[in-house]
């Protein structure tokens, strides 16, 4: 990068990571709050552009810089494609901040870093995650928006994996969206770059429950690119279906849920599956049959193929991404509709969502205890032979409407906040050169999202971008990758440990 002359910026050059502060841009609104810490949208002071910042939770780190954030970083400075969140720089601040909790100077404010400063991941910002879309009152997705989406994430999945990166915590609120009808591969905190080596062990403590694996339920340490395609799988089914498919309490309840719709597995259907290291704890205790062709018997019959190739339980078996996108789902009616046609909605975000949900929750017990006590003293009048309070005109009505606000915020009668991860989808009405369907999605208006005989068969619009095309080709299950072990037992899992704040703390050792 050139000196600039004194007084003057370059802002045309690319600042290298780190060398910018914070102070460049101004946080705007909190719109995340994930393992890392907060996600602000933020406007940067000299260009006016819109940024999301992702700050990188430091506070519980004793090993110094968090093994995630190195990850992420390393990976998509890698990776570059229209489906995959761009990184745009990573800036500092030397001291703590005021928004950022604990205080500053304190001991505890920072007990296990030394380092009092924060860094922060400057991201393009996207409108939308998919949870908090799908969630908002009010918005339901079409058949062509679904698959729209659909055809986006699976383009950008085939993308990382040609570049030999698994995602490994495909989810909703990792699928951002922007108001162009763009969606973007993010969060590649537990992304992993391997190489095809056998022999080498991965962690299995990959993936949130609900759209986790049966093999890595079952302990293997040994998988490839198909892991991601059972989250694929799992969140195509649930937004035709209208909610999540395997709801999963533990990893126990998880397999069990997943062996009574897709079947419980032998060595006839799943050859080796008795050899994984925990398929003794979860064998099942009755014979289960495959019935998710009867269960979801109301998706058409292309849906129901490609979920069905999805949701395979042996790995080896599974669809892959490339194979994905030539399914016969994309290719016949309705066609997948263009993104630019999507209806535009306000920023949603599933951190937003919830707290809006939560805020009508408090609101609706605040007015219920209101009316308990109202209720109270009015029949504590009566008891002692008093007449009645006259209630004030507005207090009365109340009694039988709900307060204004309640109405303006979509009133619900309180009940408790639903889990985390469970949103509702609302029920709608290869390698590079190898042979496929898909035109460049720089194009938008290209055949891609019209009719296929539009359009050619032979371009995915992967391995475009300024990497060079890959020479591997996406392997089977068996891949494996180098550095990375098991980790623990059986038990620990997403459930609980990834989805609160301990990922960077529980994958920091060894972890690759
Ligand atoms: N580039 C972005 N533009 C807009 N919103 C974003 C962006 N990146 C992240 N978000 C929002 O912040 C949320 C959390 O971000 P992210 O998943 O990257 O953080 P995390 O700490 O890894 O979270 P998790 O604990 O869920 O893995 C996302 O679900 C999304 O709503």
């Amino acid at each position: 990068m050139e000196v600039a002359a004194p007084g003057q910026l370059n802002i045309d050059e690319c600042p290298s990571y780190g060398s910018r502060g914070v102070d460049c841009f101004e946080k705007l609104e909190q719109v995340g709050e994930g393992t890392y810490g907060r996600v602000y949208m933020a406007r940067e002071k000299i260009t006016g552009e819109i940024v999301a910042l992702k700050r990188i939770r430091m506070e519980d780190e004793k090993e110094g810089f968090p093994i995630t954030a190195i990850r992420e970083i390393k990976i998509l400075n890698k990776l570059h494609h229209e489906n995959v969140v761009r990184l745009k720089e990573v800036v500092t601040s030397l001291g703590p901040e005021k928004d950022e909790p604990g205080t500053p100077g304190k001991h505890s404010y920072n007990e296990g870093n030394k380092f009092n400063g924060g860094i922060y991941m400057v991201f393009e910002y996207l409108d939308h995650d998919l949870a908090g879309l799908a969630d908002r009152p009010g918005v339901s997705f079409s058949v062509p928006q679904i698959k729209c989406y659909m055809i986006q994430l699976l383009t950008g999945l085939h993308y990382c994996h040609i570049n030999q990166v698994l995602h490994r915590d495909i989810k909703g609120s990792n699928l951002l969206v922007d108001n162009e009808g763009n969606l973007k591969l993010a969060d590649f905190g537990l992304a992993k770059s391997y190489l095809n080596v056998p022999n080498v062990n991965l962690t299995n403590r990959v993936i949130t429950l609900w759209y986790r694996p049966p093999e890595l339920l079952l302990g293997t340490t040994k998988y490839g690119p198909t892991i991601d395609i059972w989250s694929v799988g799992c969140i195509l089914a649930e937004l035709l279906h209208g909610k999540a498919i395997f709801p999963g309490k533990d990893e126990s309840d998880q397999l069990n849920k997943i062996f009574e719709l897709c079947g419980a597995p032998d060595e006839i259907s799943w050859p080796g599956v008795s050899e994984l290291p925990w398929y003794k704890n979860f064998k099942p205790t009755r014979p289960m049959k495959r019935c998710l062709r009867e269960f979801f018997g109301h998706f058409d019959h292309h849906a129901l193929e490609l979920v069905d190739r999805m949701l395979t339980l042996d790995p080896s078996q599974r669809i892959s991404a490339k194979d994905a996108l030539d399914a016969e789902y994309f290719w016949t009616e309705p066609f997948p509709c263009d993104p630019k046609s999507l209806p535009k909605y306000e920023s949603s975000h599933e951190f937003q969502t919830k707290k809006r949900r939560l805020q009508q929750y408090e609101e609706a017990v605040k007015y219920q205890q209101q009316q308990h006590k109202e209720a109270a003293k009015h029949q504590k009048l009566q008891h002692l032979g008093l007449p009645p309070i006259q209630l004030p005109r507005q207090t009365r009505a109340a009694h039988i409407r709900p307060a204004p606000s309640q109405i303006m915020h979509g009133y619900q009668p309180p009940v408790p906040p639903r889990e985390p991860q469970g949103h509702q989808y609302v029920k709608p009405p290869g390698p590079s050169g190898g042979p496929n369907r898909y035109p460049s999605a720089r194009n938008p208006s290209s055949s891609r999202y019209n009719h296929p005989s539009q359009g050619s068969r032979s371009d995915h619009g992967h391995g475009r971008g300024p990497y060079p095309p890959p020479s591997w080709a996406p392997p089977s299950a068996s891949v494996v990758m180098p550095g990375d072990g098991p980790r623990g037992g059986p038990y620990g899992g997403r459930s609980s440990d990834m989805v609160g704040r301990n990922r960077n703390r529980q994958y920091s050792w060894r972890q690759q």
